[in-house]
């Protein structure tokens, strides 16, 4: 359930009106996600989605929505944030921040085949070029300095053994990020949490992305890390997909070729991504947000993909 504010019906028809989007049709809560009110809004003109954002703060969201204008007007299918008569694309809705974008065709595509990585892997790569000449700055809020200021939060709540491979973790994260071949690789915005369910397909097309409210400035390898740490992962094993993971990067390198130091630190970047994810996932599952109503996702699972990525690295 992501109904976390109740929107009446005179307030979206106002809404509607202030943004100049046609009178209301329908205003249905939208019952997945975990962090913001969903809703979708159908006027005459179209289809929506309102988001309530119920965590980020109006200093944070400027970022995102002006990323999403970005990408949207470079011709990248993602959600467009649509603007008031003063041009706003930050609104207020029941006293909390808002959004109103465009709804975005097609559904999840929740058991990848290497036909969807591939579509996945181009698109991102599409995206890092789109990304370069955007003006805004905000880094990764959940990158390095999150994981080192979390990890000592989370570290009670977990067996020594668990503590003991998150502390060498750590140690290693930073010994890479102080390396001069960390320091050349290529950045820029990314989007961070590129999971399965943030991803639209029609089929094998694929349609949109959305969901860019963990992105930030970081090295793009790590955006692709993350990517492949999610759609080529066998999910009941917690083990790589090698003909997933292939698709995904030759399709990736058909757009925009790794660097020498991105090929270098792939292995390195796969081991970051899956400690983002499972530092998030301690951190809300033993340290869970007063009266919210987010259902934790597994942390075992990105502590068996790390594990693996330790053991096994994989190369471009
Ligand atoms: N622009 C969009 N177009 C179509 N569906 C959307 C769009 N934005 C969100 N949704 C739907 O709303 C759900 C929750 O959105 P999400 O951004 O994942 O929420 P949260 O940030 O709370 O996790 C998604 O799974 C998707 O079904
Ligand atoms: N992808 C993250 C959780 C972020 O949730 P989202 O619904 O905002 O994408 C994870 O799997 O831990």
């Amino acid at each position: 359930m992501a109904v976390f504010t109740e929107v009446s019906t005179n307030e979206a028809r106002e809404l509607l009106r202030r943004l100049q989007l046609g009178e209301l049709v329908a205003l249905r809560g939208i019952e997945g996600g975990i962090e913001n009110t969903n809703y979708f809004l159908t006027s005459d003109q179209g289809e929506f989605v309102l988001t309530l954002f119920e965590r980020l703060t109006a200093e944070q969201l400027p970022f995102y929505l002006y990323l999403m204008k970005h990408l949207a007007h470079g011709g990248m299918p993602v959600p467009d944030p649509r603007p008031d008569r003063n041009g706003d694309i930050l609104h207020t809705v029941c006293g909390k921040p808002a959004a109103v974008v465009n709804k975005l065709r097609g559904k999840s595509q929740l058991a990848p085949q290497p036909v969807h990585c591939a579509a996945v892997g181009a698109m991102l790569a599409r995206m890092h070029l789109a990304g370069q000449d955007f003006d805004r700055y905000q880094p990764n809020l959940r990158g390095l300095s999150w994981w080192n200021e979390t990890a000592p939060v989370v570290e009670p709540h977990i067996t020594a053994q668990q503590a003991a491979l998150l502390r060498s973790e750590l140690a290693y994260q930073n010994h890479v990020a102080a390396s001069s071949a960390y320091a050349a690789l290529p950045r820029g915005p990314v989007h961070a949490d590129l999971f399965r369910d943030n991803v639209m397909f029609d089929g094998d097309e694929l349609t949109g992305f959305f969901d860019f409210y963990f992105a930030g400035v970081d090295t793009w390898l790590f955006d692709l890390a993350v990517c492949l740490n999610d759609w080529c992962i066998d999910l009941a094993a917690g083990t790589h997909d090698a003909e997933r993971a292939a698709s995904m990067l030759g399709a990736y390198q058909t757009v925009r070729p790794l660097t020498a130091s991105e090929r270098e630190l792939l292995p390195a970047m796969l081991r970051a991504g899956a400690l983002r994810f499972w530092i998030s996932r301690l951190w809300d599952f033993h340290l869970p947000r007063e009266a919210s109503m987010l259902v934790p996702h597994d942390p075992t699972h990105f502590e068996r993909v790390l594990q693996g990525r330790i053991a096994n690295p994989v190369h471009a």
